[in-house]
């Protein structure tokens, strides 16, 4: 058998962090060489080959940071990962003297990555299109990135079929019931009990409507996606960014 790779954990007392310790637990191809969370020195990572990084938007940066200097790939799944973000890494991974790989995903969930590609596909035919993603009101980040990636790769899709904005005559909303724009794509956030992650995309034309939804009712929804990058993130140098990008979508 070829050797085990060994993964460490950032983020391991997390709703995340716990389920993707228990995922690589299971599998007979990973060993768990580490846990941790907050205030722990991450130093050498535990002698990991992969890291796997849910913490929170405002540490992210700082952790890959720290795994990227070492020399280790990273898998990530925590949110925030702004387009100033994702340059400031490119450069720190060229910069490091590593051949590392780093993979960051929204949303490991092959359903969303799916929901995405088809929202994206549908997007040119659609003069109307909002997106409502609904969590667990434990999450610190409105909209979640799963609705600002669909939004970015919505608003390009119709840029490149010459579409304008979408149609709006609301004048008056002093109280943003219209919710967030994304490049120009309206977003809305529902937080509620009893959710873990859901998103629509609804699309409008005349006449008809189109609406594309994914549910995910528990964390080990996410797990497949994440076990997949860990073990393609080694053979994916420098910056990837989607899951899409290793399941040969
Ligand atoms: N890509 C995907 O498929 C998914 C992404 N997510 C994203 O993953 C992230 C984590 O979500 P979730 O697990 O629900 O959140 P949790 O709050 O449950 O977990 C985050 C963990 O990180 C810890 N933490 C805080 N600061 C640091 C730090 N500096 N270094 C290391 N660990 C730290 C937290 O500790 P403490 O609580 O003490 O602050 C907590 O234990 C979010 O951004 C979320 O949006 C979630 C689900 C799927
Ligand atoms: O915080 C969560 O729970 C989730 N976060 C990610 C996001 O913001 O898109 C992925 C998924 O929606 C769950």
């Amino acid at each position: 058998m070829d050797s085990l790779i060994r993964v460490a954990v950032v983020g391991a007392a997390g709703r995340m962090g716990s389920q993707v310790c228990r995922a690589v637990e299971a599998a007979d191809d990973l060993e768990l060489v580490g846990r941790f969370d907050v205030d722990d020195d991450l130093r050498d990572l535990g002698g990991a080959d992969v890291v796997v990084e849910f913490s929170v938007p405002s540490a992210s940066p700082d952790n890959v940071a720290h795994c990227v200097g070492q020399g280790v790939d990273v898998v990530v799944g925590t949110t925030g990962w702004d387009e100033e973000r994702l340059a400031r890494l490119e450069q720190q991974i060229a910069d490091s003297g590593h051949d590392v790989g780093v993979l960051i995903a929204p949303n490991f969930a092959v359903g969303a990555v799916l929901m995405m590609r088809f929202a994206e596909q549908a997007a040119r035919f659609y003069e109307s299109v909002e997106i409502i993603e609904l969590h667990h009101p434990n999450k610190v980040d409105a909209p979640s990135g799963t609705a600002a990636r669909t939004a970015r790769l919505v608003a390009a899709a119709r840029r490149s079929a010459g579409l304008g904005d979408v149609p709006d005559a609301t004048t008056d909303d002093p109280d943003g019931a219209r919710g967030a724009r994304v490049d120009g794509i309206p977003v809305h956030s529902v937080r509620l009990r009893g959710l873990v992650a859901h998103q629509e995309v609804v699309l409008g034309t005349e006449g008809e409507t189109l609406t594309l939804r994914h549910d995910s009712f528990d964390r080990v929804s996410f797990m497949p996606g994440v076990l997949a990058a860990v073990r393609a993130v080694g053979d994916h140098p420098g910056l990837t960014v989607g899951l899409e990008n290793v399941l040969d979508l």
